[in-house]
């Protein structure tokens, strides 16, 4: 990456260059040491946290910057009765543990229960705290989510929690870049959940190691600000160190009137900055990649890795026919694990359940695209759904249009927010061999559960699906 603010420069360097405190020295032998790098926002959840709570403790040192620090309860909540304590030991304790950990550091806490309680990456963006040209980091991988709103967001270990929470910097090694440019027009009934699968499956699941992602190119530009943290939610599944898109008009019309966003004259000069984010004409990715929108068509996975992913009408594939070796064999133990047959119409496959939720699509718009599906409709016989709001707040503004009786009268379950189904760290679990279409990024074996076995869709997908009964988009309903 480029550190001349005069040569053309790209969205991510500039959010970096604006961001150095001291800048690495070279070494002997050419290579560049880590920035230190100042750190505006840092969210924290019960999983991560625990140890560098317990660091500071012992070293004796307080949170630098409280102000900056934010954290919610997500990954170990039960979805149902959230407002009672959590019967499950561990769990209990990992958020309790957060809690005297937030009142001894003076840390702002939004607890089960709360109104603003969430998944991390839904209350960032939902509160207005999460900015264009901020740096952003949280002990996830999903962090990446904030990079929708032209931000350099970025998962970190629980050691780097502990030195951002003591110092509010980081220590980070410059990255490369790379440009995903979707040109077109997405085809009615393809959102961007088929787009960023399309992508992982097209890249591979290391295909974005070593770089941060910026997607551009006139189809990011016409989604929605909740459809971008889709897919900047998912660069972590692509190996990338994170995922962004230019700040814009949208990005200005979601975060106006937030409770952190700024006003008067404070929003017309953070505006004027954030215009000057956007990657100069001239500016050098270190790698390119073009999608062709109009082609792209509802997406699905049918292994067990994100990568692993085809068109919905496509059909299970041949590892035979796979030419690579490693993803030949990577394929038949994927298809092993899933219990899936080569040749057979992914639409055909049978599905158990299904899951809308987490921080790749369980924010409000996704919420809306289920409803749409399921108005007037039942889920299939012997199907569960599971329908999983984001955050306390999505759910009540789900509540108030009335999508909340939509999901209730399909026979859908309709639950409190948190990572629910996700991950198997609190009650919403598969079982072994249950088969779920899941709006989730992970298909990973064991992920939802022991033995549970994941398709990874788009909201619109997960709810034809759970009519049908079989892997099906909206438009193969009658
Ligand atoms: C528990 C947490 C550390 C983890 C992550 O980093 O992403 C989780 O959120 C996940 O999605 O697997
Ligand atoms: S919803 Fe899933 S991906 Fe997102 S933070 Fe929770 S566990 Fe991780």
């Amino acid at each position: 990456m480029s550190y001349s603010p005069n040569t053309p420069r790209t969205l991510a360097e500039k959010v970096w260059d604006d961001h150095v405190v001291v800048r690495g020295e070279e070494d002997a032998s050419g290579n560049r040491n880590p920035d230190l790098i100042y750190i505006d926002l840092h969210l924290v959840h019960e999983v991560t946290s625990p140890q560098a709570f317990d660091g500071l403790r012992l070293a004796d040192r307080p949170v630098r910057r409280p102000d900056l620090t934010i954290a919610t309860e997500d990954h170990n909540v039960p979805t149902v009765d959230i407002f009672k304590p959590i019967a499950d030991e561990v769990s209990r304790t990992q958020v309790e543990t957060l809690r005297r950990n937030c009142e001894e550091f003076g840390i702002r806490l939004h607890p089960m229960g709360d109104a603003e309680q969430g998944i991390v990456h839904v209350v960032g963006p939902q509160l207005g705290l999460t900015q264009p040209g901020m740096t952003v980091v949280c002990g996830d991988s999903h962090t990446s989510t904030h990079g929708a709103f032209g931000a350099l967001a970025m998962g970190i270990g629980t050691s780097e929690v502990e030195h951002v929470l003591a110092t509010q910097t980081l220590s980070l090694r410059p990255f490369r870049t790379m440009a995903i440019t979707v040109d077109g027009e997405l085809p009615a009934g393809v959102t961007s959940k088929d787009l960023i699968l399309a992508v992982i499956a097209e890249i591979g699941t290391g295909g974005g190691q070593g770089y941060v992602l910026e997607y551009r190119g006139s189809a990011i530009e016409k989604l929605s600000m909740e459809a971008r943290m889709t897919i900047c939610n998912m660069s972590i599944e692509a190996g990338a160190r994170a995922g962004m898109i230019a700040p814009d008009q949208v990005t200005y019309e979601f975060l106006r009137g937030r409770p952190n966003a700024p006003t008067g004259s404070e929003w017309d000069d953070a505006v004027a900055y954030w215009d000057s984010l956007r990657t100069d004409a001239g500016a050098e990715f270190d790698a390119e990649v073009h999608i062709d929108a109009t082609k792209l068509t509802p997406f699905v996975t049918w292994g067990t890795n994100p990568g692993q992913g085809l068109p919905l009408a496509a059909r299970v594939p041949d590892p035979a026919e796979i030419a690579d070796e490693n993803a030949a064999s990577a394929a038949r133990r994927a298809l092993e694990y899933m219990d899936l047959k080569p040749g057979m119409p992914l639409r055909d496959v049978k599905v158990d359940t299904v899951f809308v939720g987490s921080c790749t699509n369980g924010r409000i718009e996704d919420l809306r695209a289920v409803a749409d599906v399921l108005k007037g409709r039942k889920v299939a016989d012997g199907m569960r759904m599971l329908i999983v709001p984001g955050s306390m707040r999505v759910r009540a503004q789900a509540e108030d249009e009335g999508l909340g009786e939509i999901f209730t009268a399909a026979g859908a379950d309709w639950r409190q927010a948190g990572c629910s189904m996700c991950l198997g760290m609190n009650p919403d679990q598969l079982t072994p061999g249950e088969r779920c279409a899941s709006t989730s990024n992970r298909n990973f074996e064991g992920r939802q559960g022991k033995g549970g076995r994941t398709h990874l869709v788009s909201p619109a997908v997960a709810a034809a699906t759970a009519i049908r009964g079989t892997l099906s988009a909206p438009a193969d309903l009658a």
